[in-house]
């Protein structure tokens, strides 16, 4: 049985030069396995900060608080030996940032191979048969001339689906994707969403997919987590949340989306920047008096799911 990743009061604050930055604040959810569950939100709230957590990806200016059990163990405190074990073969990972993550002077089959016999105990023949399909699920033609060539040979859409099939590679139960599709064309980016669906369905891999790309969040995702200002402020299933968001952010985001009508959210009005209240405030069209004082609570939703805002309370 694949475990729940359940998130405990997780706050990740960076020292800077410039003083301490929050990243993330007091965050409590439960990722369920056997879904896929979407976190979206924009620039800079958090969403890859919270998943590279669980893996404890974090550079060490990240100072971590909190708590995040997965099934009995709890992987912000066990021993790093232990929680390598888990990294690639129960978890996942497809990094944000391809570049970053695959290693420049060494061959992509051997990249690719290392990460499959390091946790699957296969032989190497076997490996690379299982990297060589998952290439090819990827959209890679002729994966054995792809496994003898260096990251810079390829085009960085190429890398970014290359880092998604190394991190699929071992079949874990659990994949953590930050921004799969970025920087794709929309062909390709349908390709990926093909895939993670197939991966789905096929092993039954549960899924966190942090996205900018809503409609892909709409169609992949069974739920979906907005994420502002390092805190969860609305969740629910992707129908709920992309069809009927409640909260005004939510809102504004997909009312941001070209299809939608392209309006933008209003930048912070000046006045309302300094205040004890909610984190959107300075910028909610719909804010009343209250909302610049107090913090609301999580008001759960008739439909299942839950929000943070006053309107609702
Ligand atoms: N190494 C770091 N040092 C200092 N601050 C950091 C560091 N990494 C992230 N942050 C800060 O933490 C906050 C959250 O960053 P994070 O990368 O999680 O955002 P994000 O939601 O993933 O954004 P994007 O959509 O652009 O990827 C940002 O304010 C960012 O500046
Ligand atoms: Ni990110």
């Amino acid at each position: 049985m694949v475990p729940d990743i359940e998130i405990q009061n997780l706050s990740v604050c960076f020292d800077t030069a410039r003083g301490p930055v929050y990243a993330v604040r007091d965050l409590s959810t439960t990722f369920w396995a056997g879904r896929i569950s979407g976190v979206i939100g924009e620039s800079g709230s958090g969403k890859s900060v919270m998943g590279m957590s669980l893996l404890r990806l974090l550079p060490n200016t990240a100072r971590v608080t909190g708590k995040c059990f997965f099934g009995q163990e709890e992987l912000y405190s066990m021993p790093l030996r232990q929680l390598r074990k888990l990294r690639g073969a129960a978890i996942g990972l497809i990094p944000q940032n391809p570049n970053a993550s695959l290693d420049p002077v060494m061959k992509l089959g051997r990249q690719l191979t290392e990460s499959i016999t390091t946790h699957g105990r296969r032989n190497r023949r076997e490996a690379n048969r299982q990297a060589a399909e998952m290439l090819r699920r990827f959209g890679f033609e002729d994966p054995e001339r792809i496994l003898g060539q260096y990251p810079f040979q390829m085009s960085g859409g190429m890398n970014q689906r290359l880092v998604s099939a190394l991190g699929l590679a071992c079949r874990p139960g659990w994949v953590i994707a930050d921004e799969p599709t970025k920087g794709l064309d929309a062909v390709i980016r349908n390709q990926v969403y093909s895939v993670l669906r197939q991966i789905y369905t096929e092993y039954h891999s549960s899924m966190i997919v942090i996205t900018h790309d809503l409609s892909l969040a709409r169609r992949l995702c069974d739920d979906i987590r907005v994420l502002y200002m390092g805190q969860i402020i609305e969740q629910g299933t992707a129908e709920e949340v992309m069809d009927r968001p409640r909260h005004p952010y939510t809102a504004g985001l997909i009312h941001a989306l070209p299809s939608r009508g392209m309006v933008p959210i209003p930048p912070p009005d000046p006045r309302r920047l300094e205040h004890t209240g909610c984190p959107f405030y300075p910028r909610c069209r719909q804010a009343g008096e209250r909302c610049g004082r107090e913090k609301p609570g999580d008001y759960p939703l008739p439909e299942g799911g839950k929000v943070r805002c006053f309107l609702y309370a």
